[in-house]
């Protein structure tokens, strides 16, 4: 059973269409990302989904029971905004206790406090307010208001925005922990393809008001189905050229789809998509099978065991530009100024149409 349905929903203000027929299914016990560009709808979806919004049309599905005209009250779920959610004037243990206020009695508040704040290392910050804690404290704090509220809908919208480094990987961490620890469906919002990768069971990618693909991790960084989804995973996002730019190469790699008399579809349809990570240098001339470009180094700059280095193709590609990025090997040997060949397998090689949508290839 899903945990969450979302059938055909319509949100708009004033004219403004955000949720445009948006349906999604969210299993039981599931952690899924909602990926999507700044604007899309992500925070909009989260609310409906809440009750604090109301859709113009369309069904929201909790349960299998259709909730969409009950209050946010009443529905089974949790909402943790963008920042932290805490009150500044209150302590982290009243702010705890506030919502609880009147639906369950003082003792279970009391040791739901106490088990959120052992869960979420709190216990000796709960009687500080939150000016007196740190930007990794604040969160766990406003996580601990989920907790707390035990619904079996959790929603997080962008919890891991403004933290850095340790900080932001140590919180990521937790959010990994408690939902395994704790039983219930978490819906978690970046516009991070890095962070949904590494965080979600399944992620949904979200393009004006529309999920347009739900998969694995996996499933959405090798399938992508459009050339938006491929280019909200990855940093720096895949590189596009265009089928004239390497029309010689296409016919050779793919004789088959790639005919003399299918030349005008390439030169009009096609884009052409590789990840930075999967080129490499070509020591010599690419071998058969290997998709390739000619390109000089115009900036290197090497993280840990790797280089990320952005490269002039040696053809301007008079439609899309002239610069591809690769994340190559910390001790590739290529400096500013080098000209090389920069090469990949076939199958690493994505076909869209300019339209957006893919294109399935052997
Ligand atoms: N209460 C509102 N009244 C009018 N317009 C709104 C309201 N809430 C959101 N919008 C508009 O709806 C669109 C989607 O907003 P939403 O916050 O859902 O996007 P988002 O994908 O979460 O973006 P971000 O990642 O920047 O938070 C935006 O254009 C926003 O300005």
């Amino acid at each position: 059973m899903s945990a969450v349905q979302l059938r055909e929903i319509e949100k708009r203000f004033a004219s403004h269409l955000v949720l445009d027929s948006l349906s999604l299914d969210v299993r039981q016990d599931e952690y899924l990302v909602l990926l999507g560009q700044s604007g899309c709808g992500k925070s909009t979806t989260l609310r409906v989904i809440a009750g604090i919004e109301s859709p113009n049309g369309g069904r929201v599905m909790i349960n299998a029971v259709d909730v969409t005209q009950w209050k946010a009250r009443k529905r089974d779920v949790s909402l943790m905004f963008q920042g932290d959610g805490l009150y500044p004037h209150m302590t982290i243990r009243e702010t705890l206790a506030y919502p609880m206020r009147g639906i369950i009695s003082a003792l279970e508040t009391d040791r739901r406090i106490a088990q959120a704040a052992q869960r979420l290392q709190l216990a000796s910050l709960l009687d500080r307010r939150p000016e007196k804690l740190s930007g990794g404290e604040l969160r766990r704090a406003g996580l601990a208001k989920s907790v707390v509220r035990q619904a079996a809908v959790r929603l997080l919208d962008e919890p891991l925005s403004a933290l850095d480094g340790v900080v932001r990987h140590q919180f990521q961490q937790d959010l990994i922990r408690w939902h395994r620890e704790i039983p219930g469906t978490t819906i978690h919002v970046t516009h991070d393809g890095d962070e949904a990768m590494r965080i979600a069971d399944r992620i949904a990618v979200m393009h004006a008001g529309k999920i347009v693909q739900v998969g694995t991790p996996e499933e959405i960084y090798h399938h992508p189905c459009c050339i938006a989804v491929a280019r909200s995973l990855g940093s720096p996002p895949m590189n596009v050229l265009s089928a004239p730019f390497c029309r010689d190469q296409l016919m050779s790699l793919w004789p088959d789809k790639f005919s003399v008399n299918q030349q005008n579809a390439l030169d009009d349809d096609i884009l052409v998509a590789i990840r930075p990570e999967h080129f490499a240098i070509a020591n010599d001339s690419p071998a058969a099978g290997m998709f390739a470009v000619k390109a000089v180094c115009r900036w290197r700059q090497v993280f840990g065991g790797r280089c990320q280095a952005r490269f002039e193709l040696a053809n301007r590609d008079t439609m899309i530009g002239d610069h591809v990025n690769a994340i190559l090997e910390h001790d590739c040997g290529v400096q500013v100024g080098d000209s090389v060949t920069l090469q990949t397998p076939r199958y690493n090689v994505q076909l869209f149409r300019r339209s957006g949508e893919r294109l399935e290839f052997a």
